[in-house]
């Protein structure tokens, strides 16, 4: 996942908050020094760090949460709303309004530019734009070449001349041809290399000037972590710059302090991209995006499914009791499967939970639909006594199970394994984090 690390060091710092017995003025101020030390390590800038984390703890100590609300959970709620301020608050997606909408791209050689282009132009064709793409950088040959490359095998046309050297000439050429074709988006990639900075930035202003693009689009690259603060405001204060995309965060560290470098020059990031691949670019929400690194899901969302959950799933005393102690059998197991199955995917809904997105084994979760339906089929051929005590299944049971219920012993054995895999986690898990989680599946809301 994009920001992998930031994300545990986060959670990891959400989890000291959900596992603590009480939450006092101690623990909070702890909690936001592990913030602190996350976001660092991430690149981001210090003095804005100590903005954020400032007012995170301000709130942490003097808000109180409203009726319902546990002080853990509201201060999750504030970690969460603070970080996705800090990144921009709200998605701002680019509009396209005009026929044709006419987009040009500028930024550095390397930042992944040309790249960034093949997949805007992907990701608009994906959204039922006929889109036409401009080559107009006369300082790398091979761009043009690699633009073709990248989007004509998606049946996207790309125009341009390697021999040409007057890139505003070429520019307004591509526009007006893309134009005649009927092209709803237009895309002009402009050159990434130049002699000087100052000569590379001159040229973009031209091009801008006789194109009239609706949005001009900086692709920053986010290895370099902070630095794109200078960059961004270079090029922003040559011309209006309507969104940015920051490129590489897919395997960067520094990715944290490009982002909120970026944003603290008050233009929005539009796109992020996550591999090298046509279509690895995601739009950035920063709501969604803090949930996602907190391990968190979405806020809202879990909200309404715990809401759901309450309604449609029950879990009787005992059974919660029996997981507890991990002295549930085969059947219980069921049960509870097939309960969980109800809530569509098991990991999406324990990820909304703090401090558990990341700890629960994937292959424990899965069980899909069809899979619950073989375990039934294999369990019908059980005797009671081993679903009660799945431990006396041996070999010539397995076999004999096997036979009786059409499947093979290795479909038994998978079935067994799940059930010991489940019994030995639940087993091994944080029985308070356990009561509580039980406790939420039983009563829905969000209570910590
Ligand atoms: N991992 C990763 N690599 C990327 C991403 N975007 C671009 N790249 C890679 O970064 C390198 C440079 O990208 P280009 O698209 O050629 O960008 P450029 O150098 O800015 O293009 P010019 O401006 O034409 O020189 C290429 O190897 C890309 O595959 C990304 O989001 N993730």
């Amino acid at each position: 996942m994009v920001l992998d690390k930031l994300g545990q060091s986060l959670n990891n710092a959400l989890r000291k908050l959900a596992r603590a017995s009480t939450v006092d003025e101690a623990l909070v101020r702890d909690v936001v020094r592990d913030i602190q030390r996350a976001l660092i390590t991430s690149d981001v800038n210090v003095r804005l760090v100590l903005e954020l984390t400032k007012k995170i703890e301000k709130r942490a100590l003097e808000e109180k949460p409203p009726a319902g609300v546990s002080k853990k959970e509201h201060i999750i709620k504030i970690v969460y709303e603070e970080l996705t301020n800090f990144l921009g608050k709200e998605a701002k997606p680019i509009e396209i309004k005009a026929k044709p909408t006419i987009l040009l791209t500028v930024g550095i050689q390397g930042s992944g530019k040309t790249t960034s282009v093949a997949k805007l132009a992907r990701y608009f064709q994906k959204h039922g734009y006929k889109v036409g793409v401009v080559c107009s950088d006369t300082w790398r040959p091979g761009a043009y070449h690699q633009l073709k490359q990248l989007v004509e095998p998606h049946g996207i046309e790309v125009f341009g001349n390697p021999e040409e050297k007057d890139a505003i000439k070429l520019a307004k050429e591509g526009v007006e041809y893309f134009r005649k074709k009927g092209a709803d988006v237009i895309i002009v990639d402009s050159a990434g290399r130049h002699k000087e900075e100052k000569g590379l930035i001159e040229e973009m202003r031209q091009i801008s000037n006789t194109i009239n693009p609706h949005e001009v689009i900086l692709v920053i690259d986010g290895t370099i972590g902070q630095q794109a603060y200078n960059q961004a405001l270079a090029f922003k204060e040559a011309t209006p710059i309507g969104s940015i995309i920051v490129t590489k965060l897919d395997g960067s560290a520094k990715g944290g302090g490009a982002l909120s470098a970026v944003v603290a020059t008050g233009a929005p990031i539009k796109f992020i991209g996550v591999g090298e691949k046509i279509d690895d670019l995601e739009s950035f929400d920063p709501k969604r995006f803090v949930s996602r690194l907190l391990g968190l899901g979405d806020i809202q969302g879990l909200l309404e499914k715990f809401e759901e959950l309450s309604k449609e799933v029950e879990f009787k005393e005992e059974d919660v009791e029996k997981f507890l102690r991990g002295k549930f059998n085969l059947k219980d197991m069921y049960a509870q499967l097939e309960a969980m199955s109800k809530m569509g995917p098991l990991q999406q809904i324990l990820k909304m939970i703090p401090g558990m997105g990341y700890s629960i084994p994937d292959e424990m979760i899965k069980v899909s639909e069809a899979r619950l339906k073989k375990f039934k089929v294999i369990m019908d051929s059980m005797t009671e006594e081993e679903l009660e005590n799945p431990e006396i299944i041996n070999y010539s049971r397995i076999k004999r199970i096997a036979r009786g219920s059409g499947t093979t012993p290795k479909d038994v054995r998978e079935l067994l394994n799940q059930y010991n895999q489940m019994k030995k986690f639940f087993k091994g898990m944080d029985k308070r984090k356990l009561a509580k989680m039980a406790r939420k599946f039983n009563v829905g809301g969000f209570g910590l």
